[in-house]
């Protein structure tokens, strides 16, 4: 997967690679250049030879700081597009998702993986060009001078070398595992903020601010905690390494005192080979970090793989919805589940043109379900759906979804204007076309707005009241002039009288309408009403048969009509 997104930038990759191992060259000369200072400047105080290979020095350390530039700068150009790329295919995916999938993997870890995974990825991408071939090169690197300048004293490397790797592995191998939880938590917390932002009204009406805070803080104390205890553990790290190092110093001083005494090493060489030994310190140390990264990264390249691997169980068919004479809709013994629990169970009825149809029944009884299964939402888990005696697996998804207006019980509007929410139904409708689609839905408040269909949508459609954006919703879905449309509970914030005009207004129109309400008033006039109880369908026709045959039904309608304007 990697190598997919990284391959558009190779190039960048490649550049800021070398320009790295360049830089890591000219630190690797560095400690000789100071050896030779000490012994054949300081020592002979020669102060010309000291200042020219000053010069030098500063000239390393000028193209090393250029080289690190120059890598930086690519490395930063290789992740962000890397990361720009990766980010747009998972939105891809997202977008091709049935509800299923999404219910499975749940909108704010989705979140979480779109922000704060991929930019774990962006940092290993960076890391990867800067540094994982940097470390290991100056550790080797440093024990080859070592072996250059004296070979027994880099005996005192080859032993405090791998002593250094030791313990960081040990700290490592108990710490990494802690990285996973942590961005675990790290979902929870999401959710829980997400949770408490979108439901701030409802938190303030129930006046449930004081718990919501205690549950956000114990999501936040437990990422704390665990951020604590992996500093504690990583906090052992530097001094285990330390006494590591300062003991090899020691050594390196001792016996390479002696050595000086007898002549056989210079002054200047025991300086570079603690230079050296620093050097590898500093980058197990990098590595050490660099491995860190990897980890999170690792854990994050699973999470994001999950979500462009995640097949939507939902495949368009090849078919356009034709015009026919057809039954309009055909419920076959259908049934669906949610996972585990059963939410329709062996539905049947059949649907002619034109037909206004009611849907009623008690909270969580499956009106919802049912109507999402006609754009196919979701899949039926047996049993056939069939649209003009086509099952509906063989349209077009997009022509079938085309065909159908849905108003969810949920009324979601965009930023922007009027207009453009009336537009998602169709695009390319003229103002005239959305005056008519208001005027249908009732929505006569437009007019009186000072820009008409040109005012301002915030947020979420936050400066109108609910029963105002119901109605926007209604206008978008009726614009399109859909065959089908369906109002899930979209009257559900109307009022009596307004919702009989719409209730009047629809019935004039062509289109196949499927209501669904927990009002009886809503749909007793509908020309079928379905009657739905624990997702079994308990009843289905006019509401006088019903009142006469069905019990549920009766019973609903006498708990509701006492005094209702219908
Ligand atoms: N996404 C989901 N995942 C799991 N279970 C679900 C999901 N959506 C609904 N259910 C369950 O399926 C059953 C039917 O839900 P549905 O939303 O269809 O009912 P409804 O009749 O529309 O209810 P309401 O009138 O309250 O909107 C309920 O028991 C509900 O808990």
């Amino acid at each position: 997967m990697w190598m997919k997104y990284i391959k558009p930038y190779r190039i960048q990759a490649m550049t800021g690679f070398i320009f790295k191992m360049i830089e890591a060259f000219f630190e690797l000369i560095v400690p000789l250049v100071v050896a030779d200072i000490i012994d054949n400047g300081i020592a002979k105080a020669n102060k010309d030879y000291i200042l020219k290979m000053g010069v030098v020095l500063f000239l390393l350390a000028l193209i090393g700081y250029s080289c690190a530039l120059v890598c930086q700068y690519f490395a930063s150009k290789t992740s962000q597009g890397f990361g720009t790329y990766l980010r747009n295919d998972m939105f891809k995916a997202i977008n091709a998702y049935d509800y299923e999938n999404i219910d499975d993997i749940g909108t704010p870890s989705l979140i979480t993986r779109m922000t704060n995974d991929v930019n774990q990825l962006q940092v290993a991408v960076a890391m990867a060009i800067r540094l994982v071939s940097r470390s290991p090169f100056l550790i080797i690197g440093s024990l080859l001078m070592a072996f250059r300048i004296n070979v027994q004293m880099a005996l005192i490397f080859l032993v405090s070398a791998p002593l250094l790797a030791l313990s960081i592995y040990l700290v490592m191998s108990h710490s990494l595992p802690l990285y996973m939880r942590i961005q675990k938590q790290l979902d929870y917390v999401s959710l829980v903020c997400r949770e408490n932002l979108s439901g701030i009204r409802v938190i303030r009406a129930f006046s449930k601010q004081i718990q919501e805070r205690e549950r956000f803080s114990q999501a936040t104390q437990k990422q704390k905690d665990m951020q604590i205890k992996v500093g504690k553990i990583s906090a052992l790290l530097n001094p285990c390494t330390s006494i590591i190092v300062n003991c090899a110093i020691i050594l390196i001083l001792y016996v390479g005192g002696l050595k000086v005494n007898v002549g056989s090493l210079s002054q200047g060489e025991v300086i570079a080979l603690i230079n050296y030994m620093n050097q590898i310190l500093l980058s197990m140390f990098v590595f050490a970090n660099v491995i860190v990264i990897f980890n999170k990264a690792s854990a994050s390249y699973k999470r994001v793989k999950e979500v462009l691997a995640i097949e939507p169980h939902i495949h368009s068919g090849e078919l356009k919805v034709m015009d026919s004479q057809e039954t309009f809709i055909r419920f076959e013994d259908v049934s669906f589940s949610y996972q585990k629990s059963i939410a329709l169970k062996d539905i049947t009825f059949s649907v002619e043109a034109g037909e206004t149809v009611g849907i009623i029944g008690g909270t969580g009884s499956g009106k919802t379900t049912l109507i999402n299964l006609l754009p196919r939402f979701y899949e039926a888990t047996s049993g056939q759906i069939l649209i003009k005696n086509v099952p509906i697996q063989k349209y077009n998804l997009s022509s079938l979804r085309q065909m159908i207006g849905i108003v969810p019980q949920e009324a979601i509007l965009f930023t922007g204007t009027i207009k453009d929410n009336i537009c998602w139904g169709k695009k390319d409708a003229t103002d005239e076309e959305v005056e008519h689609a208001l005027a249908l839905a009732q929505a006569s408040f437009v007019k009186e707005m000072d820009e008409g269909i040109y005012s301002p949508i915030h947020q979420g459609g936050k400066n109108l009241s609910g029963g105002q954006r119901q109605r926007l919703t209604i206008a978008r879905a009726l614009v399109k002039n859909p065959e089908l449309l369906i109002l899930d509970d979209s009257a559900s914030a109307l009022d009596f009288a307004t919702d009989a005009a719409l209730r009047k207004t629809l019935k004039t129109l062509p289109q196949t309408t499927f209501i669904v309400s927990q009002r009886v008033s809503s749909i007793m006039h509908a020309d079928k009403i379905l009657v739905l109880s624990h997702g079994e369908l308990v009843g289905i026709g006019k509401h006088d048969e019903l009142m006469r045959d069905c019990v549920v039904y009766r019973e609903i309608t006498k708990s509701q009509l006492s005094g209702e304007v219908v």
